[in-house]
């Protein structure tokens, strides 16, 4: 209960003085709901026993106040004042009602964009160990689930509840038999929803994994929609989905079940109740017309009183399937606080150099790159992926590592392009690290991967990604465009720039995506390109059209390439061997390739 709470508040986005509002609220209806029904028992009285105006002086003392001289004015007065307390009630009901809807979707709203700030802020290390199925359930489903499934139930139990407080003391003042049998009675309810409550909690566990497991499979499915279709396993996808969709189905169905047996529980309680008791005193010979006023409250409550406690106990056993919610929602949000306080005192070990904090690097004001004993370890991992790397890169310059797979180049890259930062050595720009400023460091570097990420969207808007229609550099684009060779194509496509690519760029050819990356890189002006085996997925002839792009940049900017395909490097001033992390030789082409060692 404990950790329920403390997960629920280190989630929910907003003050818990707006909870306090809301409670504060919900007091107030309560306590019109009682008074409205409290009222209905006098007014009965008093319309089925009309001499107790003479008889009564305390309801004398009232018409004579307000100089009442026929009975029937009293009673439809009172009548008048019952309609205008309920019609105040419903009204306020319904404003608290909305306010409580408004309140959750703000939280969910509050919610989801909170949890893609931090998927986005974290360091690159937590999403190499997360499935992006679960990330998305997280952004999406758990939020919602948040928002509708625990903080709409909490706020309803808490205005059930002042119901059910309010309520009860008004029947504690009627009769105090009354409750008391009630209470005897509820228990069996308090009991059986208190037996369930870890079962409750498993079903909840087994829908939620089943849930996420259904967004894997579609995604794994649908994302290699090629493989899936040309190996043939869509069969292995629909099977692994059915078993996975029948767990949803059994846990999901248990669950629900068992939320409406409270409801059925407390019908039956009640009826149980009011049958029970008017029978026996009749059957006993007791005298029932001195119990009928406190009946009839008790009636009356049951209509409000039946379900505010179904509902509750409905709530209850609805939160506690939730808990899984829960502990997912806050495992990543104090995952992502941890990461990003190791990567502080991470950087703190690496900058402990350099003194310049915030510094602004330049594009074009640098003379070198210079890594200095950089090493790095992923997590969990027993051995360095990257030991003790120290090399300068000189502005202008083209330089590229080879190596044998495994060997660390994607790691060195990653490094460089400051995913990774290193537990040992630093990077420096001339002379300071570039841990005083990554974000101004990473704005110089241009990225283009092996596989290019393109939007389902048009050429110039994964040209300029991330950028707002109405601030493209039209001008720039077009030179962006030239460099990249891509010009030809532009021109040929109908709808030139304005063409939709498709999903992951389908409707373009490996060469065409690819391109588009260099062209995405110079749009954003970067000095400093990193290719990462940028070629080494297309035809010799597309590959050259690419490298001729590449080559045509020699000396304009610095470049930074990993290559499988030794032709593509040709045009470079240095080769960097590597293995097993570590920089085992170092030179020209000539050198390296042709083994024409000159000194
Ligand atoms: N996320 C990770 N967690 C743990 N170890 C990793 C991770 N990524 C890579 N490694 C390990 O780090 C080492 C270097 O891998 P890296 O991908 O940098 O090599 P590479 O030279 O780029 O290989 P390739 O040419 O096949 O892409 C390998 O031993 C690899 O198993």
């Amino acid at each position: 209960m404990q950790n329920f709470i403390n997960r629920f508040f280190f989630i929910l986005p907003a003050s818990p003085k707006q909870l306090v509002i809301l409670v504060i609220l919900f007091v107030v209806m309560s306590v019109l709901e009682a008074f409205g029904i409290g009222m209905i028992g006098p007014f009965l009285n008093l319309a089925s026993h009309p001499n107790l105006v003479n008889e009564s002086e305390f309801v004398a003392s009232i018409y004579a106040g307000l100089n009442l001289t026929e009975a029937s004015h009293g009673i439809a007065l009172l009548g008048l004042f019952i309609i205008a307390l309920f019609a105040i009630k419903s009204f306020l009901n319904w404003q608290i009602k909305t306010y409580v809807f408004g309140f959750c979707l703000k939280v969910r709203g509050k919610l989801c964009e909170k949890l893609i700030q931090e998927y986005l802020s974290v360091p690159y290390t937590f999403h190499l160990s997360k499935d992006s199925a679960a990330v998305i359930q997280c952004i999406i489903i758990y939020t919602q689930a948040f928002a509708l499934d625990i903080l709409m139930p909490i706020l309803n139990s808490a205005a059930n509840l002042m119901i059910i407080i309010a309520l009860s003391g008004l029947l504690l003042m009627t009769s105090q038999l009354v409750v008391i049998v009630l209470i005897f009675l509820f228990l069996p309810l308090i009991l059986i929803l208190n037996a369930f409550k870890d079962k409750i909690k498993y079903w909840g566990k087994r829908v939620s994994y089943a849930d996420e497991s259904i967004i894997r499979i579609v995604n794994h499915s649908l994302g290699g929609i090629k493989e899936t279709k040309v190996i043939g396993c869509s069969g292995f996808f629909e099977e692994q989905l059915s078993e996975q969709s029948r767990e949803y189905i059994e846990a999901g169905t248990f669950l629900l079940s068992f939320q409406v047996v409270p409801r059925i529980l407390v019908e039956a309680i009640l009826i149980l109740f009011l049958v029970g008791i008017t029978s026996t005193m009749i059957l006993l010979g007791q005298d029932i017309d001195g119990f009928i006023p406190a009946l009839s409250i008790f009636a009356l409550s049951s209509i409000r009183l039946l379900p505010a406690i179904s509902n509750l106990s409905k709530d209850v056993s609805k939160l506690r399937s939730m808990t899984y919610v829960l502990e997912r929602l806050s495992h990543d949000l104090r995952e992502i606080e941890t990461l990003k306080n190791s990567e502080v005192s991470n950087r703190t070990v690496v900058t402990k150099i350099s003194q310049l904090a915030d510094h602004k690097f330049k594009n074009k004001d640098f003379g070198q790159i210079i890594f200095d004993g950089v090493t790095y370890q992923y997590p969990g991992s027993e051995s360095p992926a990257i030991s003790d790397v120290s090399l300068s890169i000189r502005k202008g310059e083209s330089i590229a590592f080879i190596g044998q797979s495994g060997a660390g180049k994607t790691t060195l890259v990653d490094i460089m392009l400051g995913l990774l930062i290193p537990q040992g050595g630093d990077i420096k720009i001339d002379d300071i690290s570039i841990y005083n400023n990554l974000r101004s460091w990473q704005n110089m570097i241009g990225y283009i991967p092996q596989s290019i990420f393109l939007m389902a969207d048009t050429i110039e808007r994964n040209i300029a990604f991330g950028v707002a229609d109405d601030l493209i550099d039209h001008k720039r684009l077009q030179q962006a465009l030239e460099m990249a060779q891509l010009m030809d194509l532009v021109k040929e496509l109908p709808d030139g720039i304005n063409t939709m690519v498709g999903e992951r760029g389908v409707r373009l050819s490996g060469g065409q995506r690819q391109r588009i990356g260099i062209a995405r890189a110079l749009y954003h002006e970067r000095d400093i390109l990193v290719l990462d085996e940028a070629t080494s997925a297309l035809d010799n002839e597309t590959e050259s059209l690419v490298t001729e792009s590449i080559k045509s940049l020699s000396g304009i900017k610095t470049m930074i390439m990993i290559a499988h395909r030794l032709t593509t490097i040709q045009h470079c001033d240095r080769l960097y061997v590597m293995e097993k992390g570590r920089i085992v030789r170092s030179g020209t082409y000539n050198e390296i390739v042709l083994g024409n060692i000159q000194s």
